[in-house]
């Protein structure tokens, strides 16, 4: 059509499932499951235009391209491993303009027998799910994002929520004390990648999101909402970790009604509840440095 331009055009495969397993030597073995998905920008787009699929890698050469690389290159981090696909697609095909890659890791860890840990033998432990995007255009540095989703947390005091407007829709009272649920979404960039541990730079920020919602073990800390909260952990996760840039978290107030007993003649102070699954509030803030500050 000649009054029409494509915005963008992309191509890949969804969701390739891999099970890497790593043999470290001695008895020792490790696991890396993972999802990967591809996408593909091309110099022409004359296979949507005319049909024509002389360029197209297909899709699935490129999850063949996934399993034939976690063998050549090994599996380290989900980063390290869409790092190798981006470098892998842009110097084997010069057409490629851009690659994206995004890659999911399954949440296993290594089994503890009588405290000691197992040589080869995994549980699945869905603390939180690990993810990272991975993109690079051509003549372009990769950009990498790093991210964890589905962490679940709770805490049954040091949270209120105060001072907030009051107008004649709202029936919501003010609580100094009350359960704290959320289900954690993080997802951030890392500005270089120079000295940049992956592995270790994932656990401080998914070990600082569970600090600064918990506190001390004894003590806890105060909440004032989940905006607040939300917002220490951004921060605190960008002084901990040099090299990520921007961050971005959602977390919802997944919400647990104290059960009015009364009608049975019994007190319920805040003993039993009642969870809720809809609806939720959702609280999001995405933060970066400014430009000025120095890593
Ligand atoms: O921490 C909170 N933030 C809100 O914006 C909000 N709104 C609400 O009803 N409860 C809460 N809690």
């Amino acid at each position: 059509m000649a009054d029409v331009e494509f915005v963008n055009t992309e191509y890949g495969k969804n969701w390739v499932r891999l099970l890497h397993i790593r043999r470290l030597g001695g008895k020792q073995q490790d696991v890396r499951e993972l999802e990967v998905c591809t996408s593909l920008t091309l110099t022409s787009q004359k296979d949507y235009l005319h049909g024509d699929n002389s360029d197209i890698i297909a899709t699935d050469t490129q999850k063949n391209t996934v399993y034939a690389l976690a063998k050549t290159k090994g599996v380290t981090t989900p980063e390290q491993f869409g790092l190798d696909l981006c470098h892998h697609f842009l110097s084997s095909f010069s057409h490629v303009t851009r690659v994206k890659v995004a890659v999911t890791m399954a949440p296993w860890r290594r089994m503890k027998i009588g405290g000691q840990d197992h040589a080869h033998a995994f549980i699945m432990t869905p603390d939180a799910v690990r993810f990272c995007n991975v993109e690079q255009a051509r003549k372009g540095t990769p950009v990498v994002h790093a991210g964890l989703k589905d962490m679940k947390i709770l805490k049954t005091t040091q949270s209120a929520f105060k001072g907030f407007i009051r107008d004649r829709y709202t029936s919501l009272p003010e609580v100094d004390d009350r359960c704290f649920e959320t289900v954690v979404y993080s997802r951030w960039r890392y500005g270089t990648l120079k000295g940049l541990d992956f592995d270790a730079a994932w656990n401080t920020a998914k070990s600082t999101i569970l600090e600064e919602f918990a506190g001390p073990p004894s003590t806890g800390v105060f909440s004032a909402s989940v905006q607040k909260t939300l917002y220490d952990a951004e921060c605190e996760i960008l002084g901990r970790v040099p090299q990520i840039s921007e961050i971005e978290m959602t977390m919802p107030n997944v919400h647990n009604f104290t059960v009015d007993l009364s009608k049975f003649g019994l007190d319920n102070k805040d003993e039993v509840l009642m969870p809720v699954d809809k609806p939720s509030g959702i609280i999001h803030a995405a933060i970066r440095r400014k430009t000025t500050a120095k890593l």
